[in-house]
């Protein structure tokens, strides 16, 4: 019954990229767990739905902006957004290029904002142009999360990108005492996992 009652937390989650980097394809798996090959780049495309993230009840808006979006367009959409997904596609060095600029908008808008880069399309390792470190590096100068995945191979991969994001969110809204308990939490846990795991070593 106390359950019901608590209130639905509100997300705006904003996803940019270069063209072609798989934004509509990952907007889409995420909402429907489905593939779908080819989309109409033209318009802009809000998604909603609600989604149980540590017994939080997320009432999420995705927007998806398409590649052509005015910067004044994607100024006002970084304002209206509570966090961001930068994608690139590893086939694609200068969708990697793009995201410091991209970073660079946001953070011009924004203070302390959840960010985490998407490396997509990591099931065409064989046209691979931009390493998997060369990723972890940029998140780390950047600031962000990082996940290297394949919006056309790994549904679960897509949903825990945007899950990481919306837990990033969630800390954000945390007063912070609560904060503070909730790292506590984590840290006891792993404390008790590695302990856990040493005794199963010897
Ligand atoms: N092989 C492969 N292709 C992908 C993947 N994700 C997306 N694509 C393909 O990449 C192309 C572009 O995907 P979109 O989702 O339309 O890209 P976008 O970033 O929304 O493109 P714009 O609207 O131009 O900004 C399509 O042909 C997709 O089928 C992936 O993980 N692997």
């Amino acid at each position: 019954c106390a359950d019901r009652k608590k209130k639905m937390v509100p997300v705006k989650l904003l996803v940019l990229g270069a063209q072609n980097t798989g934004k509509t394809a990952l907007c889409v798996r995420f909402m429907t767990k489905r593939f779908i090959g080819e989309y109409d780049h033209k318009k802009e495309v809000t998604y909603r739905c609600s989604r149980m993230v540590d017994q939080e009840t997320v009432d999420l808006e995705i927007l998806d902006l398409p590649w052509k979006s005015s910067v004044a367009c994607i100024e006002s959409s970084i304002r209206w957004a509570d966090a961001f997904l930068l994608l690139y596609s590893i086939t694609q060095r200068s969708s990697f290029q793009e995201i410091p600029r991209l970073k660079t908008l946001i953070d011009k808008t924004k203070q302390i904002v959840p960010t985490v880069l998407v490396a997509n399309k990591a099931d065409l390792e064989i046209g691979r142009k931009v390493t998997n470190e060369e990723g972890q590096r940029l998140a780390k100068d950047l600031g962000c999360g990082f996940r290297e995945l394949s919006v056309a191979e790994a549904a679960l991969s897509v949903e825990a990108a945007v899950f990481q994001l919306i837990r990033l969110v969630l800390d954000q809204q945390r007063p912070l005492p609560d904060r503070r308990s909730y790292m506590l939490t984590v840290r006891h846990a792993l404390t008790r996992k590695l302990t856990r795991s040493k005794t199963m070593q010897w």
